[in-house]
């Protein structure tokens, strides 16, 4: 497997584009199974993810175009797809290709929407806790479908085809959302979703729904409102940018020194964690490029942080403000009130030398003033990232094993940071 050799204590100086949202382009890939008609989908990531879920969709029988670059396109542009669902050949996503994405477990809703059955093996993704579908289970048989449990496989069906109905969750859930959002747009008659997760992804997937002929008002707010229609049609729309990754690299400048534009970031999308940066000693300045991040001599402030649903400051950036804290000047808090096990990079940072004690759902970390490199390794993709950024302030070198996570969430994450001036090398196995 490939690894990434970093040379830490490079300042960062430079332009970061920022790539279409991974957790936004895989919802819209497989909302493209509601129509027989084309979706066409631009600023695509090109990701393990994305092929992945391509290939998901394929077994059902979709057809997937990659539109090429074209001159002036620089080589981060993201790609074009154009999707076609006009035949689904098969209902089943099978556990060889669901266990190792989250994400592909919610192609149930629209098979179901449009199919009336599906057959999907119970999901994977990233190793954070026990993340359970009870509540995407609970949405799905709102909306009238029968559900059951065999051969660690969900098999739904809707005969007759969903209902509208009221689906209120206990708690917020962006897949539950997600997936009483795609599923609701073809059912007959309104559902109304409270308690919605109010996630900007939600509201992207909305607007291509929307487009698509769905009837959607209220998403990214906690109620949305869905009007059922008989079918929805093919459209074109572009992939919002990745406020995780946005809020990533912003985080590894803040840890190294320097100044950097994140090109095309768009600050309203993580507004919380530029506020928790900005406390950190990092100068944040929105303007209409993207957003300019710098810290220039002033040393690191520690901060006390809880994650959060939007509009809250996110769990998948609370790995990297970790990694940032190691080496503030004073004793950090970060609460994880997300995911009950999402502390694996804890044990990968004190390599760095990093002073991390956990208690229950709250780590407190002791600043210091010098990291240094070592070989690590993470099971999730933000953890994985988060020794990237210690990595690039440790003094010599690190060594970051089992890359397969961070290509699942980062587009060419090597080059763009070694194009603001880090020491950053992929080694292929
Ligand atoms: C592909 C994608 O978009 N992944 C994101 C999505 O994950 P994901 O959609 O899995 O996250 P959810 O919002 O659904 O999960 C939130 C919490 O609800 C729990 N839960 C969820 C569903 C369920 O049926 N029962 C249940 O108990 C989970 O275990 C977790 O504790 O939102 C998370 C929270 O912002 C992010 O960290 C992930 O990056
Ligand atoms: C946890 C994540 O992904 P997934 O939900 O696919 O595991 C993530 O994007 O940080």
């Amino acid at each position: 497997m490939d690894r990434i050799r970093i040379v830490g204590g490079n300042r960062l100086n430079g332009t970061i584009p920022i790539s279409g949202a991974k957790n936004a382009a895989l919802p819209l890939m497989i909302a493209a199974l509601l129509t027989e008609e084309t979706l066409i989908l631009d600023n695509v990531p090109r990701l393990a993810d994305v092929a992945q879920l391509q290939r998901i969709l394929g077994n059902h029988g979709v057809d997937i175009m990659s539109a090429g670059k074209r001159p002036g396109d620089d080589e981060y542009q993201g790609q074009t797809l154009h999707i076609s669902a006009a035949n689904v050949i098969d209902t089943t996503a099978p556990y060889e290709l669901v266990s190792t994405m989250r994400a592909s477990f919610w192609v149930i809703a629209p098979l179901l929407a449009r199919m009336h059955e599906a057959r999907v093996s119970l999901p994977g993704g990233c190793a954070i806790g026990t993340r359970p579908v009870d509540l995407l289970i609970l949405a799905l048989e709102k909306l009238g479908a029968r559900i059951a449990i065999d051969g660690g496989y969900v098999i739904a069906s809707a005969p007759g085809g969903l209902r509208g109905a009221d689906v209120e969750f206990p708690k917020e859930t962006v897949s539950g959302t997600h997936v009483a959002l795609m599923a609701a747009t073809l059912a007959k008659g309104t559902t109304v979703i409270t308690n919605a997760a109010c996630e900007p992804e939600i509201a992207d997937v909305a607007d291509c729904l929307n487009k698509m002929g769905a009837r959607i008002s209220g998403a990214g707010t906690p109620r949305i409102v869905i009007e059922g229609v008989g079918r929805l049609g093919g459209a074109r729309h572009t992939v919002l940018p990745d406020r995780i990754e946005t809020g990533t690299y912003a985080m590894a400048v803040a840890m190294t020194g320097g100044e950097v534009l994140l090109r095309g970031a768009r600050p309203e999308l993580l507004q919380a964690a530029l506020d928790v940066l900005t406390e950190a000693g990092a100068e944040i300045t929105p303007n209409n490029e993207g957003i300019r991040v710098a810290r220039n001599g002033a040393g690191i402030n520690p901060v006390t942080v809880s994650t959060a649903p939007f509009p809250g400051f996110p769990t998948d950036l609370q790995a990297q403000l970790m990694a940032l804290m190691t080496r503030a000047r004073g004793t950090s808090h970060i609460t994880e009130t997300i995911f009950e096990n999402r502390f694996m990079h804890v044990q990968e940072l004190a390599r760095f030398g990093a002073r991390i004690h956990l208690d229950g759902e709250t780590a407190t970390i002791e600043g210091i003033e010098t990291l240094r490199g070592a070989p690590v390794m993470a099971t999730d993709l933000r953890a994985s990232v988060s020794l990237v950024i210690a990595g690039l302030a440790g003094e010599g070198e690190t060594m970051v094993n089992r890359v397969y996570h961070l290509d699942r969430g980062f587009e060419q994450l090597e080059k763009k940071l070694s194009a603001c001036g880090a020491s950053i090398e992929r080694i292929r196995a």
